[in-house]
């Protein structure tokens, strides 16, 4: 791959704003170039030659192709965020004013969308633009959220469950929904994508800094070397101008990994964008490379997270009639999806029943496991088995097996009781998103160990994993047990990776080193994270687990290159440098350049020229194949440390084969 003309025509002026050395203070070696371009340029009008003007250009020039990595690595998201600017246009939204928190009973009222804030409740029905980032308070719709994901297929949102968040700029294909809108004008989630994709939002990672500051540290070394060189020079009677030393400390400093650094850091998270996954920061990108761990939640995760009531199983001596009147109960206020499904099961076609006059409702929460109504003296729940028979005081073999039954096909069972007596089971089917298993495997080869962690019982849990073929499960797992878990295995030295998608996995989601939420997952669940999966596709680790290691290897690549490059110029040039004054020197000067001018002008250039070479390399990163990190490691430095030894004896030889034939070099 060569860079393309319009690829540099759109980069160049970025590139020359860039020359504003404020901006510069950010890749010190850099600076350092400029500030030794303008030295040589006043050098040069004082005393012009051909050797200064040919030194001042090329010293401009190294600067530009430096600033050129970067804003080529920018201008890769410009086309993409052109068109998620399309989604940010303004339209009307419908605001609710005066209701209830779900927006029963208020008033509309049309506003621009640019001034709704965090809280504002709107209206969405089928054909209109969801006006902001939110999420679903009432109310079930198909959306198409193409123009953010890509997928053309419709998805499903609603409230009470995890497929709540919406996102402003995509658009209602049927029904009605009330939206709690949830973020601020200019912090939507497109506003952030838009950020990611320019690449201006990027904080450089630790890692990056320490290999900055390292690179500072050379540059003094160097520098203290350059200008020692300036009194052995003159007290050997050989003594070199300020001009021939800038040129000289210019060639040795890591100039072509301090031009290339923050391209590789903009590439690898641009790549994430091409495959849907936004990271929030490199940092997350490059602990990819090393994960070690992945868990997952099972349901809307490794499931598609629709689970639906199937059936309706009565204990032995339970009126079949009993159970679906208590489990329907038990529902009327439930406004999750299992909730919802429950009632569509029992009322069918019919018209369902009012939530009675005084009921108390008892919500679903992740923590009891259980939901239900107190009406009229009576008590009803449902819910996990291990829950609702600690709340009945006792369990029943009859139900065990009922239980069990449900369980080992991976269904969920949530049981019903009322009054501390137990009825029955009710049978939520879910399904494993295709393609897991094989891709389960791949990520076993790539040496992470998979863990599936639910809130669902050991036996669905079992099933369920077998079925999607993970290592490892952790059942009946609270909130707290999930976050527990990332905690011990990161004591254990390990990089911990979490896939999830509801409001219960936000606190494992934010303590992981990588957390990968799903776009269908809840507005909670993708501010914890720092990476969204627009496909929602928890396999995509693979992916961003290779090219984690494949900016970290690019960046160990190009930076042993680098180094390795500045030692061999500095045998390349000295000899040449001092053969007039130490004829000894002949034997070292093994590359026979044709003057002394045209050697450091020749280093010059071929230092520029490299770094436009590696340009291409930078953005698209180092080839990389699975296998072992030792291996990987040895050849790398063979290939980029030998290489970055041998390519500038061949390269400024061949530059001085031509440039010397200029005049007065
Ligand atoms: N609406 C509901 N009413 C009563 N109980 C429920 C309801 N929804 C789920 N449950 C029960 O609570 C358990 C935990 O559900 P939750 O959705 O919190 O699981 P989780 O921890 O997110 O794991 P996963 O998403 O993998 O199932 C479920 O396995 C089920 O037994
Ligand atoms: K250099
Ligand atoms: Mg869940």
């Amino acid at each position: 791959m060569m860079l393309d003309l319009t690829q540099l025509r759109t980069a160049l002026p970025g590139a020359l704003r860039k020359l504003d050395p404020r901006l510069l203070l950010a890749t010190p070696v850099l600076l350092v170039v400029e500030l030794g371009a303008v030295l040589t340029t006043v050098l040069s009008i004082l005393d012009p030659s051909t050797l200064g003007w040919m030194v001042t250009v090329w010293l401009w020039l190294t600067v530009l192709f430096g600033n050129l990595a970067e804003s080529v690595a920018e201008g890769r998201g410009k086309a993409q965020a052109a068109s998620l600017r399309a989604l940010q246009t303004e339209t009307t939204a419908r605001r609710l004013t005066g209701g209830k928190p779900d927006g029963e009973g208020a008033q509309e009222e049309q506003v621009p969308s640019t001034t709704l804030r965090t809280g504002d409740l709107v209206v969405v029905e089928a054909g209109e633009r969801i006006p902001g980032d939110g999420e679903v308070v009432q109310g079930v719709a198909s959306v198409d959220e193409s123009a953010v994901t890509g997928e053309s297929a419709p998805v499903i949102r609603e409230s009470g469950g995890d497929r709540s968040a919406v996102t402003g700029g995509t658009t209602v294909l049927s029904d009605r929904i009330v939206v709690r809108i949830t973020s601020e004008p200019g912090q939507s989630f497109v506003d952030r994508m838009i950020g990611l994709v320019e690449g201006s939002e990027r904080q450089r990672t630790p890692n990056e800094i320490a290999l900055s500051v390292l690179l500072g540290s050379l540059t003094v070394v160097f520098a203290a070397v350059v200008v020692s060189l300036y009194f052995v020079a003159d007290y050997s009677n050989a003594p070199q101008s300020v001009l021939v030393l800038t040129a000289l400390l210019v060639c040795l400093i890591p100039t072509t990994i301090g031009a290339l650094l923050s391209a590789i850091g903009i590439a690898g998270m641009d790549r994430l964008v091409r495959r849907n996954v936004l990271a929030m920061s490199g940092r997350a990108v490059e602990a990819a490379g090393d994960v070690d761990v992945l868990l997952l939640d099972k349901t809307g995760t490794i499931t598609l997270g629709n689970r639906q009531a199937t059936e309706l199983l009565a204990l032995e001596g339970v009126d079949p009639d009993e159970l679906a009147q208590a489990a329907l109960l038990s529902s009327l206020a439930d406004e999750t999806p299992e909730g919802r499904s429950v009632v569509t099961l029992v009322a069918g076609e019919g018209t369902v029943p009012a939530v009675p006059a005084g009921a108390e409702l008892v919500e679903f929460s992740a923590t009891t496991r259980m939901s239900g109504v107190d009406v009229d003296g009576r008590q009803v729940r449902k819910g996990a088995a291990s829950a609702v028979t600690a709340w009945v005081g006792r369990s029943d073999p009859g139900l065990d097996a009922l239980v069990q039954q449900v369980s080992s096909t991976g269904g969920t069972p949530l049981v019903v009781a009322e009054d501390g007596r137990l009825l029955g089971v009710i049978h939520l089917k879910d399904v494993v998103k295709p393609g897991m298993r094989e891709r389960f495997v791949e990520m076993r080869a790539l040496g992470i160990r998979t863990v599936m962690i639910t809130g669902d019982n050991a036996v669905t849990a079992h099933a369920i994993a077998e079925e999607a073929g993970v290592d490892d499960v952790l059942a009946e797992a609270t909130p707290e047990d999930k976050l527990a878990l990332i905690r011990k295995e990161q004591e254990g030295g390990r990089m911990v990776a979490m896939c999830g998608d509801g409001t219960n996995d936000a606190p494992a989601l934010a303590q992981a080193d990588v957390g990968v939420a799903m776009n269908t997952g809840t507005v909670a669940a993708k501010e914890a994270g720092n990476m969204v999966d627009l496909d929602s596709d928890p396999t995509k680790l693979i992916e961003v687990v290779e090219i984690g290691k494949q900016l970290l290897i690019t960046r160990g690549a190009l930076t042993t290159f680098s180094i390795a490059n500045d030692v061999a110029k500095y045998f390349a040039i000295l000899p040449a440098m001092f053969v007039v004054a130490f004829p000894q020197l002949e034997v070292l000067n093994v590359m026979r350049l044709a003057s002394p001018e045209s050697a450091i002008v020749s280093a010059v250039v071929f230092n520029a020229l490299v770094i436009v070479a590696l340009i291409p390399l930078a953005l698209r990163g180092v080839g990389y194949s699975p296998g072992s990190a030792q291996a990987l490691l040895r050849r790398n430095l063979l290939v980029y440390g030998l290489g970055g030894l041998v390519t500038p004896f061949l390269g400024i030889k061949l530059i001085d084969l031509v440039v010397s034939t200029l005049p007065g070099l």
